[in-house]
């Protein structure tokens, strides 16, 4: 029998604002669910109720023929919420790589599942103090020691508000030396409808994380993005 997945948006085609392959022309499947509670989650809907409504429980097939009569690209992006809370995700994964398409995955790094090693690109957000959330250190590092294991492309992204969220940041790097590593300027701002003020803020959250991680003898091989959708539709949902 076909699974179902808790569907909030199928979105695109756009481009992956974040990450290790930050400009990749991409339709984003975003799911319900999440459990942590990130203070300043962007994607909160997913979560905190206020989403309820636009919540599709639909298949494999389903999210794939609607990703196919979009059309435009030959890459999809899963995000959430947090999607290594289903279970049979595989089903999702098996189809769209039948369909020639390249499946990325945005994920904190708090629960495993064995279909993360068809993911072909993974990336892992653990997450800094200034979220609330706390970090299972044993979780991660067996994730890490999985993916490394079976020679999976993966990165870890760690979102950086303040001075603690870089030491948070330099722990993470120093931990897991040999794994792609970026670090993101937060958006404290979620709310602000205005994109041009929002940029302004944006730009010169972007600009002291750099001077940080310039200054950082301990960030060594690392790289510094911004949001980049953020930048070009603010926090508009769907882009
Ligand atoms: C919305 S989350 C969904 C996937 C998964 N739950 C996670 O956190 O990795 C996708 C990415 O957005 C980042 N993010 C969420 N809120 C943000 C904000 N206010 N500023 C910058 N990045 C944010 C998360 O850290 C994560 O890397
Ligand atoms: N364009 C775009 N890039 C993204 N990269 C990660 C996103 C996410 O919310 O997981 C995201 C998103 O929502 N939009
Ligand atoms: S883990 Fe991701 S989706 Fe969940 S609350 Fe944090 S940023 Fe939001
Ligand atoms: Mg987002």
């Amino acid at each position: 029998m076909s699974s179902r997945f808790p569907v909030m948006e199928i979105f695109g085609p756009t481009i992956q604002g974040e990450g290790m392959v930050i400009g990749q022309k991409t339709m984003f499947v975003r799911t319900a669910g999440c459990d942590y509670q990130c203070a300043w989650c962007d994607s909160a809907f997913t979560w905190d109720g206020t989403g309820k409504e636009d919540i599709r429980m639909l298949t494999a097939e389903e999210i794939a023929a609607e990703l196919r009569e979009i059309g435009g690209t030959t890459h999809v992006t899963i995000s959430g919420g947090n999607p290594a809370l289903l279970p049979h995700l595989n089903e999702l994964i098996d189809r769209l790589h039948e369909q020639g398409i390249t499946v990325a995955l945005e994920t904190q790094g708090s629960l495993w599942k064995n279909w993360f090693l068809q993911i072909d690109e993974l990336t892992l957000s653990p997450k800094p103090p200034s979220s609330g959330m706390t970090t299972d250190w044993s979780q991660l590092d067996a994730i890490v020691a999985q993916l490394t294991e079976h020679e999976r492309a993966f990165s870890l992204k760690v979102v950086v508000f303040d001075e603690a969220d870089l030491q948070y940041a330099v722990t993470v790097h120093e931990r897991y030396k040999q794994v792609p590593f970026y670090l993101q300027a937060g958006n404290d701002d979620v709310i602000q409808e205005d994109t041009s003020v929002l940029l302004n803020r944006l730009i010169e959250r972007y600009k002291w994380l750099v001077d940080m991680v310039i200054a950082s003898s301990a960030l060594t091989n690392v790289r510094v993005l911004p949001q980049l959708h953020a930048w070009l539709w603010g926090n508009k949902r769907g882009k």
